[in-house]
């Protein structure tokens, strides 16, 4: 793990977590705060509902609290959305955008998802935006033809190391423990490593570039060291901090 690039543990909780889930912040701001000595930046997406909460136990740890979602309007009568200002005001630093599971469910397509990234660079905040191939595209070979669209339809021009990451998550790899081959994962994200400088200029070679897709502790230390691997992006396994920290041990030096 050698790139200059600092790498982003990144944990999303999707649709977990109450009050009851609360120790779990309490250990990794702890563990961030005294002794994890691992050059790593840690960050947390709760959902909507435990955002504030979760940033008032964080905030005085390095660990940084993110939303899932966000709406591409500032406020207005949009009833259930949350906009990307809103995050930020309860302590958001960065905001999940273009996640599968959002482009499944709720149809959301690479307009909408780039109109996401550009409202929560207008907020202040950092976007990470998601993109990877399903099953059925990766048996008919289309893997690197759909990162290359989603690429070019989601990710806005203007998009920088500064405010924004991109997760690359293969969909079929989402809470199945299934992951790519480790050659799988290298030619993934050099793909995305080459077609973000094609699109974006040669800034794009600080940008981070996250895996995401059953990410533990066990398989961390293998798919992090894969060259353009810039971090994890986590869903199960970031719901309790003693995983969530072991998956962030990968970035231990010496
Ligand atoms: O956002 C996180 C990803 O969807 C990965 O989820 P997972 O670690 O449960 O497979």
């Amino acid at each position: 793990m050698t790139s200059s690039i600092r790498p982003l543990v990144a944990g999303n909780w999707k649709m977990n977590g109450t009050n009851a889930s609360m120790p779990e912040l309490v250990a990794i701001g702890g563990a961030f705060t005294h002794g994890f000595d691992v050059p790593v930046d840690a960050l947390i997406c709760p959902p909507a509902t435990l955002l504030a909460r979760a940033y008032d136990v964080l905030s005085s740890s390095a660990v940084r609290v993110g939303g899932q979602d966000c709406a591409t309007s500032e406020n207005g009568a949009h009833t259930g959305d949350i906009s990307a200002e809103m995050l930020k005001d309860a302590g958001a630093s960065f905001v999940i955008v273009g996640h599968s599971e959002r482009r499944i469910d709720h149809g959301e397509t690479n307009e909408v998802v780039n109109e996401k990234a550009r409202a929560a660079w207008r907020a202040g905040l950092v976007a990470i935006i998601c993109i990877g191939e399903t099953q059925s595209q990766r048996e008919k070979g289309l893997t690197l033809d759909i990162l290359t669209a989603q690429i070019e339809g989601s990710v806005p021009s203007g998009a920088t190391a500064a405010n924004t990451v991109i997760a690359y998550e293969p969909v079929w790899a989402i809470g199945t423990g299934l992951t790519p081959t480790i050659p799988d994962v290298a030619q993934a994200h050099a793909h995305i490593r080459a077609e973000l400088v094609r699109v974006l200029g040669d800034g794009a070679n600080a940008m981070r570039i996250l895996y995401g897709g059953s990410v533990k502790p066990s398989n961390a230390g293998e798919l992090l060291a894969v060259a353009n691997v810039n971090g994890a992006l986590v869903g199960g396994a970031s719901l309790k901090a003693s995983d969530f920290l072991g998956i962030a041990e990968a970035y231990r030096q010496g």
